[in-house]
């Protein structure tokens, strides 16, 4: 595994074991999150009361946060089967259909990536969501007919990064939306605490809060760099890992005290060494880093951004004061002038 994954939030592929192992089972387990979970709870209680299957719930939020943990609880809360699809596999409204016209009562279906479903299906779905029924297409074109047909009531559990790009018809149609927010340091020591029990690993709390620092508010990370951390306490025989054990290890993988990896610092080092702290064109800046533009983009900006490390302007990239410092230098009065200049966050350069 390359330093740089280490801190992507999205899953890498030695991740998919340890997240389904170390996945929170029921809503008790679910740490952190207290409005979602309290409101989602209200509503399984609710159903249950009622004695008929839930609303219709959509999470969103950044990857790693917990959408397809907490879509696993609602069924397992509600006692019922689950059925786990997503977006990107239902290309076809023949797809959904399929999917839909097999469901059992009160079944549990999960659609990951929501907002990549096709407009066919999604049509399909709306039908479905709001009064269990879809209409089969029999045949093609002039001679093509409706065939409707009952479902069983069920719950969709729709799951996205992007809920903005979900269609206002479709969002509507969720009886409840969860909003999952980025973990504070204390729910991560919570979330590495619990991960640590089922590994059987031993940790001083000092230990925890190194690695939940590091972690990007985001505890899918947190359990990959414990994960690591386990290694090379393995390998140096080390039993009760303290902080000091924690961040040489996490030090070797080059992920610093911010949680900041290679790309990220290696793209502020940039900023500050090369261009003065900016305004820099994302393109030239991602050349000086050796990288893609859309890697810069995508992989390093959204966290540096949201750290107030770099800001967007319609220049270019600049590097804020936290940056010079968190680099352990000091910011130029130039510097500091073009990063006063008024910007706007969402104004997106070239
Ligand atoms: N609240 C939590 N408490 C404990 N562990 C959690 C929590 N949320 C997430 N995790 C851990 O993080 C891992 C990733 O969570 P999950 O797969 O649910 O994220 P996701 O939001 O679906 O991400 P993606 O957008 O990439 O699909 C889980 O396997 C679980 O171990
Ligand atoms: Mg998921």
């Amino acid at each position: 595994m390359k330093a740089a994954d280490l801190a992507v939030p999205a899953p890498e592929p030695g991740d998919r074991e340890l997240d389904a192992a170390l996945r929170p089972k029921n809503l008790d387990d679910f740490v952190g999150q207290e409005r979602v979970r309290k409101q989602l709870s209200l509503v399984l209680a609710a159903s249950k009361i009622r004695g008929r299957s839930a609303d219709h719930v959509l999470m969103s939020g950044p990857p790693g946060l917990g959408k397809t943990t907490l879509a696993m609880i609602v069924a397992a809360e509600m006692n019922a089967p689950l059925r786990i699809s997503s977006g990107p596999a239902i290309q076809h409204a023949g797809d959904l259909a399929a999917i839909l016209s097999s469901l059992s009562e009160g079944e549990v279906l999960f659609l990951d990536e929501i907002h990549r479903m096709s407009r066919p299906a999604e049509e399909m779905l709306y039908m479905a969501m709001e009064d269990f029924r879809v209409d089969i297409i029999v045949g093609k074109g002039a001679g093509a007919t409706a065939i409707p047909l009952e479902l069983p009531p069920f719950t969709l559990v729709g799951a996205t990064t992007r809920a903005g790009l979900l269609p206002g018809p479709l969002r509507d149609r969720f009886g409840f939306t969860g909003h999952l927010e980025f973990y504070s340091v204390g729910e991560l020591e919570l979330v590495l605490r619990r991960s640590a029990g089922m590994l059987d690993l031993k940790l001083t709390s000092a230990g925890f809060a190194e690695i939940a620092g590091r972690s990007r508010g985001t505890p899918r990370i947190a359990n990959r760099l414990l994960r690591r951390v386990r290694d090379w306490a393995l390998v140096h025989g080390i039993e009760t890992i303290d902080a000091r054990t924690a961040s040489a290890a996490l030090d070797m993988y080059e992920v610093d005290v911010r949680g900041l990896d290679r790309l990220d610092r290696s793209v502020l080092e940039a900023l500050v060494n090369k261009f003065n702290g900016g305004p820099v064109g994302l393109s030239t800046l991602a050349i000086a880093v050796g990288e893609e533009s859309e890697t810069v983009e995508t992989v390093a900006e959204p966290f540096l951004v949201r750290e107030g490390l770099l800001g967007r302007t319609p220049r270019g990239r600049i590097a804020l004061p936290a940056a010079w410092e968190h680099l352990g230098l000091k910011m130029p009065r130039n510097a500091v002038a073009a990063a006063m200049l008024p910007f706007d966050e969402d104004d997106d350069e070239q």
